[in-house]
């Protein structure tokens, strides 16, 4: 935050701006309390000519819109004018890239707050145990928006429930109020941010979508409603229920209604392309070990049966293997493959 100014103006990294990165930064910049630095990878020539084309239901149709700067690299942290947080919205992939290394420059240990608003389970170890000294945040967002080369679409409001990863050496008063000035600057403009105790419950609760629709889409190509039509009964309920108890084995009972209460909460006939099915179209490498296998490690090792959600990680991991042997990583995906 600068410290002649009265309005505060928090200086923030956003990762990887694709659908969600894109909304993170419209929100945060029209908090008008932060200056967003953007990190772009393929769409950085047209967003730096032209701007991004923004369609959304929560901040209207938006032409040539840019946050306060948008960059193609990582910059290294200013000694002098730290990032305060980084935003970290790009895609989860293990097998292709090491989050740590990608945002390390940027980071200044015991000063910047990294906050990751991803999809998946168990992702924040790994940079709490780079960054140590630095205030981990975890989102959860139930946004739906997609981007193509600068073109985002949003379709469903954004919703975001945000915690702390407690680490052991942080003071746990200093960690929450870091969670309470990023939801209060996120949550200014039309998001609605909802602070939780215990993201990992939240991370569970939205495992039994992503973990099934978003994997079973993936594969079939069908979106929600057709998936729904043709097997909600045989495939998709049934992969929530293995879901379910896999939780209940990490110590997270999410109740025996769960299904139903998932189900319930999709409109009939509502037709989404899942974010996982979305990355099949662009060619682009799958979320599959963090939205599946981190979920089938905690399966086998608490002796869970999971026949359905096995067989649906082994397809993924062929259609994984083709994706990353498209882009030249195959020699890295054959080894990751052996669980
Ligand atoms: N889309 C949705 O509706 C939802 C998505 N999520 C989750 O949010 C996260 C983001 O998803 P989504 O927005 O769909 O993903 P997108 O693929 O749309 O956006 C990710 C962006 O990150 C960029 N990127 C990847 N690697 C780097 C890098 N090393 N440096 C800079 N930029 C990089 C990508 O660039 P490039 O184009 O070059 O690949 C892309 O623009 C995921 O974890 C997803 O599961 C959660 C809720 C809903
Ligand atoms: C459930 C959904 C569609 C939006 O919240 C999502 O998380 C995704 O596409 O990955």
């Amino acid at each position: 935050m600068s410290a002649d100014s009265t309005i505060p103006n928090f200086r923030i990294l956003v990762v990887g701006a694709g659908g969600v990165g894109t909304l993170v930064c419209v929100a945060l910049e029209r908090s008008l309390q932060a200056s967003v630095t953007a990190v772009l990878r393929s769409n950085f020539d047209q967003v730096n000519r032209h701007g991004f084309e923004i369609e959304s239901i929560d901040h209207g149709k938006l032409s040539g819109w840019r946050p306060s700067a948008v960059v193609n690299c990582i910059p290294s942290a200013d000694p002098s004018e730290p990032f305060e947080y980084i935003v970290v919205t790009m895609k989860n992939v293990p097998e292709t890239t090491d989050l740590p290394s990608i945002i390390g420059p940027a980071v200044k240990q015991g000063y910047t707050t990294i906050v990751l608003i991803q999809n998946g389970l168990y992702i924040e170890e790994t940079i709490a145990q780079a960054f140590p000294a630095c205030v981990i945040l975890s989102g959860v967002s139930y946004v739906s928006a997609h981007e193509r080369n600068g073109h985002v679409v949003q379709d469903s409001r954004d919703r975001l429930a945000l915690g702390a990863y407690h680490s052991p050496s942080l003071d746990n008063e200093y960690e929450n109020s870091k969670l309470r000035e990023f939801s209060s600057i996120y949550g200014a403009a039309k998001v609605k941010v909802e602070i939780v105790e215990d993201i990992v419950l939240y991370r569970w609760r939205k495992l039994l979508w992503n973990g099934t629709f978003n994997t079973m889409c993936a594969i079939t190509q069908l979106d929600t409603s057709a998936i729904r039509r043709f097997g909600e009964h045989t495939m998709i309920r049934p992969a929530m229920t293995e879901m379910a108890a896999v939780a209940k084995a990490d110590g997270y009972d999410l109740g025996d209604d769960i299904v139903d209460v998932i189900i319930d909460s999709i409109p009939e006939g509502l037709s989404i392309r899942p974010s996982m099915l979305v990355d099949i179209d662009k060619g682009n490498p799958i979320e599959v070990q963090v939205i599946l296998g981190n979920a089938l490690q905690i399966a086998r090792r608490r002796g869970v049966q999971t026949p359905i959600l096995d067989s649906t990680y082994q397809f993924l991991k062929l259609i994984q293997a083709r994706l990353l042997a498209a882009r030249e990583y195959l020699s890295a995906s054959i080894e990751s493959s052996h669980r």
